[in-house]
């Protein structure tokens, strides 16, 4: 049957597919639990300085064509994640730290600690969390995004990736393409985060769904898959020497099919996940083995990336 193996930044995995970071895996029973899953990676909660609570609930809701959410970063502080990365077994599977620093120093001082730990785990530097009020996206400001990463990228010198917002416009993937490919560690482009700041409404109720930011939070799901795979092909076309990990919209096998066509090496999923649980991992490789098989594909390096256009 198709083999799904893959390799990441030289590493080999059994399969592309791993967690969206925020989903499964803010606790350490979370990610042993993706551990023990058949997920080919898995990356942690995104960090930040102290231990936070996040917003008010409710602040995550599951919906017909996917979810909103505005949980503010809550995580249990990055030293809880460096601890738990310094205690994973790499030989077993790749894991990823994912890091968003309400402050450029904050980042600095996370990504130090990182790098002072010498760990085999991947940085996945978060640019683009919509739900921390009173603080913008640094992935949709340029110049705060370029400074962010000279500083980042001289600091921790090791190859590391972000993990961006989605982007709508053509100048857009141009200028973003432009500051990215200007630094050379930076190995990896995740693509998307949610899409930041919809409002979902409830007719009954005739109310929001969601307590912070008056209804206002990130879409994930089937809302946002040709979204997802717009930047990452986007970004693919555009930065030749970087490896682009796919994420948003992922439910099924022709889902992560689709990402890998447009160029991903891995697939992230987030809203499928939360939903059912780390056993999606081996529903959607079935799938895609499946999908493989009918059309002849017995590796993933066959058709990745060979997205034909009319
Ligand atoms: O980067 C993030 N994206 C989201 O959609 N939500 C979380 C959060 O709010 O913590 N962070």
């Amino acid at each position: 049957s198709p083999d799904l193996a893959t390799s990441f930044l030289e590493q080999p995995l059994d399969n592309p597919l791993m967690n969206a970071a925020g989903v499964w895996c803010t606790l350490a029973a979370q990610l042993d639990a993706l551990v023990e899953s058949s997920a080919g990676a898995l990356v942690t909660k995104s960090c930040t300085l102290s231990r936070r609570d996040g917003n008010a609930e409710p602040r995550y809701r599951a919906l017909p064509l996917g979810s909103i959410n505005s949980m503010g970063l809550p995580n249990e502080g990055y030293a809880y994640y460096l601890d738990y990365a310094a205690c994973h077994d790499y030989e077993r599977k790749p894991l990823f730290v994912s890091v968003s620093g309400l402050s450029l120093d904050d980042n600095l001082t996370i990504v130090a600690a990182l790098r002072e730990a010498v760990l085999p785990a991947f940085l996945e530097l978060n640019l683009s969390c919509p739900n921390v009020e009173g603080k913008p996206q640094p992935g949709y400001d340029f110049e705060a995004m370029d400074q962010f990463l000279a500083e980042v990228a001289t600091a921790y010198r090791r190859p590391f990736g972000v993990k961006l917002p989605p982007y709508f416009d053509f100048v857009h993937f141009d200028t973003a393409a432009e500051i990215l490919n200007r630094y050379d560690n930076l190995a990896f482009i995740t693509c998307i985060n949610s899409i930041g700041n919809g409002l979902v409404i409830d007719t009954d109720s005739e109310s929001t769904v969601i307590r912070p930011k008056d209804g206002f939070g990130g879409l994930g799901g089937d809302y946002v898959l040709p979204t997802a795979l717009a930047n990452v092909n986007a970004f693919y076309r555009r930065c030749p020497g970087k490896t682009i990990i796919g994420c948003g919209g992922v439910q099924t096998g022709a889902h992560v099919f689709q990402h890998l066509l447009a160029g991903a090496t891995l697939v992230q999923v987030g809203t499928a996940l939360h939903e059912e649980g780390p056993s999606i991992f081996d529903r959607l490789q079935h799938e895609l083995r499946e999908l493989m098989a009918k059309k002849g594909y017995s590796r993933i390096e066959e058709f990745r990336g060979r997205l034909k256009t009319l």
